[in-house]
């Protein structure tokens, strides 16, 4: 037994990854230099389906990141604290780390990865974005001789598992949440999922990669589902679109702003990403030379995500194998500089809008003249029903710089013949 890890966390992943780490057959043989040395977890009294000597499980996870013996630390207890505090202890004792935590990565990675090398040592993240998809080792080694425009993906399983049950058997949101925190796939708070902020943290990492700059997670730009109704997917699939919360980074020029932005969106029925249903993750990455690639796969629960985690402890024993004073340049975290970010007014997109308008004759008429007076230009309206005595109309945008889009809406609010607009998506 050569390498000594110290797992910090059994649940979902951690689980996973021990019941992976235990089954070796068939698996890569530098696996077998891995010794699960010390597991930390809060409550020791928890059944858990997984066999480990009595010594191995401790509540002292402090412990585990200055244990000498420890060579890897696993950290796999997600959210902000005590997370940061004990990566950042593990990398200032000489640790390599491995974690799957984005919400950490997002907020934290500039001390983290400085951390890291300052101590020459490495922080791997494969697990952090589209769960078991290999993502992140391809954007920082096999695409990065790649200047890249567009990274478009469906980074939340969670939110896509919701919409996909939403869209197929008209399941209620809050009934199909619950089998999402039951499959292990949701954040032990789901409000990181539901809201976009788990997409928020994983397009900032994905983004800070491609576009070679630290990210700003308060300048990430994120909306969640919550407002994605059934009547807007019924009138998305009418229109030929299906609704998904994309998380998009796109960069028009080499030197202009990013824009970095995670919404509901409507997706054209034969764009690669609107077949991308339930719990899988799929990230579209355009750039030149290479075109388009598209990466595929289930983007949370145990066993996916175990591959990704051990993929990069796999990587690690590696590197503990070899022996050179120099780090690996495709293996650092070496930016320095922040991206600058496009604010969301500046945004060119089409939109869709769903408005509850009393039915009065000339109503589209002045909906028209509105959109008309910012410059908006309409590519499709429909009125097809109505809603307690009022008129339903959906409307889709040709591109518009968002801000314009708002000011435009913010005069149609004002028309006495509106009652709401309850929806307000973007189209890609
Ligand atoms: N679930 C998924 O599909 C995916 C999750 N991730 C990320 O992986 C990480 C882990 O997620 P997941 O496995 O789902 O989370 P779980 O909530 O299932 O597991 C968390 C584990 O950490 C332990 N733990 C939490 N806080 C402490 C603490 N303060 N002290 C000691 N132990 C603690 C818990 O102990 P105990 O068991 O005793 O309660 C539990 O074993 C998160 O960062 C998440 O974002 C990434 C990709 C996919
Ligand atoms: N809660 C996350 C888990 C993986 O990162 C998700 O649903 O995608
Ligand atoms: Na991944």
């Amino acid at each position: 037994m050569g390498v000594k890890l110290g797992i910090l966390g059994l649940g979902t992943v951690g689980l996973g990854t021990v019941q992976l780490l235990q089954d070796l057959v068939g698996r890569n043989p530098l696996l077998q230099e891995i010794e699960i040395y010390r597991v930390g977890v809060r409550s020791l009294a928890k059944i858990r389906d997984v066999e480990l000597p009595a010594d191995v499980l401790t509540t002292d996870l402090e412990a585990i990141v200055n244990d000498p013996a420890v060579d890897i630390v696993v950290e796999l207890i997600g959210g902000l604290e005590p997370a940061r505090s004990l990566i950042l202890q593990a990398l200032n004792n000489g640790k390599h780390v491995v974690t799957a935590n984005k919400a950490a990565i997002a907020r934290f990675g500039a001390e983290i990865f400085t951390t890291a090398n300052q101590a020459g040592v490495y922080v791997m993240l494969e697990a952090a974005v589209g769960g078991g998809i290999p993502v992140i080792q391809p954007l920082k080694q096999s695409l990065s001789v790649n200047r890249i425009h567009t990274i478009t993906g469906i980074v939340n399983g969670t939110t896509n598992y919701i919409l996909t049950r939403m869209q197929t058997e008209g399941s209620n949101f809050s009934d199909v949440l619950a089998d999402a925190q039951r499959l292990g796939y949701a954040e032990a708070d789901p409000t990181a999922d539901v809201d976009g902020l788990d997409a928020a943290d994983k397009i900032a990492i994905l983004a800070s990669l491609g576009f070679n700059g630290r990210i700003n997670l308060e300048d990430v730009y994120s909306e969640g589902i919550r407002q994605v109704s059934k009547t807007d997917i019924t009138y998305a699939e009418k229109l030929g679109f299906v609704i998904k919360l994309l998380a998009i980074a796109k960069q028009d020029t080499n030197s202009s702003p990013l824009s970095v932005r995670v919404h509901p969106t409507l997706v054209p029925k034969a764009h690669p990403l609107a077949s991308v249903n339930g719990v899988y993750n799929a990230i579209l990455i355009e750039g030149e030379p290479i075109g388009q690639v598209m990466f595929f796969g289930p983007g949370a629960g145990a066993g996916a995500t175990a591959s990704a985690v051990t993929s990069d402890i796999m990587n690690l024993v590696a590197v503990l194998k070899t022996s050179t004073t120099n780090p690996n340049p495709l293996l650092t975290c070496g930016h320095q500089d922040y991206c600058e970010i496009a604010p969301i007014a500046e945004l060119v997109t089409r939109f869709y809008a769903r408005f509850l308008t009393k039915d009065q004759p000339g109503v589209i008429g002045k909906l028209g003249t509105c959109f008309g007076n910012y410059g908006v230009s309409l590519e499709s309206v429909v009125q097809t029903g109505f809603q307690g005595g009022l008129a339903e109309i959906v409307v889709v945008t040709h591109d518009v710089r968002e801000g314009d889009f708002r000011q435009a809406l913010a005069e149609i609010q004002n028309l006495a013949a509106i009652d709401s607009i309850p929806s307000l998506l973007r189209v890609l």
